[in-house]
C-alpha cells in the first residue's frame, strides 16, 4: 500500500478527520507482520481497508494484486478475517458455526466437512465439536473464530487482537496455533496491545500513532533503535517518586551518550531509567542516596519503544 488513508466525516461534525494518514507498507508472502498503537491510531481502520470491508479514502492499496474496490469480492474469498466482536452464533453448535460460514463461501458440504473436522482438531475443539457456542470459555471462542476464518483455507489471515482479554494459558495456546498456521505459509496480519505478543509473533512490525508510521522494523532493530540495553525499574513511595524522578533527571545518570541512555520516564507506579549497565546506574542511584522501594534491572522490550515512541504506555 502507498500513501493509504482514511477519511471519517467524524461522528457529529462535518469536519474531515483523517484516522489513517498516509500509510506505506509491503506484506511478504509468509511473514507474519505486526500493527501496533494506542487506542484509536487506526489499526482496525487500516485491517478493514485491506480486508476489502471498508472503501479506501486516497492513496493506494493491492491485496494479493488485486484492487479492493474492483475485486472486493475475489479478495475476501482468500482471506481469513478475525475481528474484534467474533458474531458466533452462541446457539449453533461448535461445528455448526464452522459448517454455517463454510457455507458463506460457497464450498461443496463434502469439502466443509472434511475442513471443519480437520480444523476442530486444530483448534482442540474436538470434544466440544456438539455443545453449543454459549458453553465455551473465552479461549475456546477464540479458538473457534480463528478455525473459523481458516474454513477457505485463505493465503492470509488477518487478526484484530486475537488475545485481549485470555488469560496467560489460552494467549500460549493461540500463539502456538497462530506459530503453526505461519509455518504452513499463511501469512499473518495482526493488530495487538500486547508487546510479548508481537515480540513472540511478528518477524516485522509498524508503531502507528494519529494513523501516521512512528517506526517499522523487526522487534529486535526496534529494541536496538529505540531503547537501552537495560532498563532500571524502580518504585518509590508516592511522596518521594516526584522528588526522587527530579533527582534523577538531573544525576550523572541522565549524561548518557545519546538521547535514549539516561533518560528517565515517570510512570504512574515506577520510575523507569534507561541505561545500557543497569546494573552500573543502580549503583549510581544508591551512591545518590535515593531509596526505592523494590529495584529490578530488565533487558528492554519493545514495550519501552513503545513508550518512547508514542509517550503513553500500551496497556494505560
Ligand atoms: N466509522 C467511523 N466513523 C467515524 N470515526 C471512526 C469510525 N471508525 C473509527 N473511527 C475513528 O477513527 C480513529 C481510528 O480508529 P481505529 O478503530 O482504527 O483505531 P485502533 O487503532 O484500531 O484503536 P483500538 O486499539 O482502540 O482498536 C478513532 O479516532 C476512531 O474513533
Amino acid at each position: 500500500m502507498r500513501n493509504l488513508t482514511k477519511i471519517y466525516p467524524p461522528r457529529g461534525s462535518t469536519a474531515e478527520f483523517h484516522a489513517v494518514d498516509g500509510i506505506d507498507f509491503e506484506l511478504q508472502r509468509g511473514e507474519s507482520f505486526g500493527l501496533l498503537g494506542p487506542n484509536g491510531a487506526g489499526k482496525s481502520t487500516t485491517m478493514r481497508m485491506i480486508a476489502a470491508t471498508s472503501p479506501i479514502s486516497g492513496g493506494s492499496l493491492r491485496v494479493l494484486g488485486m484492487d479492493p474496490m474492483k475485486q472486493g469480492p475475489e479478495i475476501r474469498a482468500r482471506l481469513g478475517v478475525v475481528t474484534q466482536d467474533d458474531h458466533l452464533d452462541n446457539e449453533l453448535t461448535v461445528r455448526e458455526n464452522l459448517h454455517i460460514y463454510g457455507r458463506y463461501f460457497s464450498l461443496p458440504r463434502t469439502v466443509i466437512r472434511e475442513r471443519a473436522t480437520r480444523l476442530l482438531d486444530f483448534a482442540q475443539l474436538q470434544e466440544k465439536a456438539g455443545d453449543q457456542v454459549e458453553t465455551l470459555s473465552g479461549g475456546m471462542r477464540r479458538r473457534l473464530t480463528i478455525a473459523r476464518s481458516l474454513i477457505n483455507e485463505p493465503d492470509i489471515l488477518l487478526l484484530d487482537e486475537p488475545t485481549t482479554g485470555l488469560d496467560p494459558q489460552a494467549r500460549h495456546i493461540l500463539w502456538d496455533r497462530l506459530f503453526r498456521l505461519k509455518q504452513e505459509g499463511v501469512t499473518l496480519v495482526l493488530t495487538t496491545h500486547y508487546m510479548d505478543e508481537a515480540e513472540q509473533l511478528c518477524d516485522r512490525l509498524i508503531v502507528v500513532d494519529h494513523g501516521r508510521i512512528v517506526a517499522q522494523g523487526s522487534p529486535r532493530e526496534l529494541i536496538t533503535r529505540y531503547a537501552t540495553r537495560d532498563v532500571l525499574e524502580l518504585r518509590f513511595r508516592l511522596d518521594e517518586r516526584d522528588t526522587a524522578a527530579e533527582k534523577l533527571r538531573t544525576s550523572a545518570l541522565a549524561t548518557g551518550g545519546n538521547d535514549t541512555d539516561g533518560r528517565v520516564e515517570l510512570l504512574p507506579d515506577r520510575v523507569l531509567v534507561y541505561a545500557a549497565d543497569g546494573e552500573a546506574a543502580l549503583a549510581t542511584v544508591h551512591a545518590m542516596s535515593l531509596t526505592p522501594l523494590t529495584a529490578l534491572v530488565r533487558r528492554a522490550t519493545l514495550e519501552d519503544v513503545f513508550l518512547t515512541l508514542t509517550g503513553r504506555s500500551l496497556i494505560e
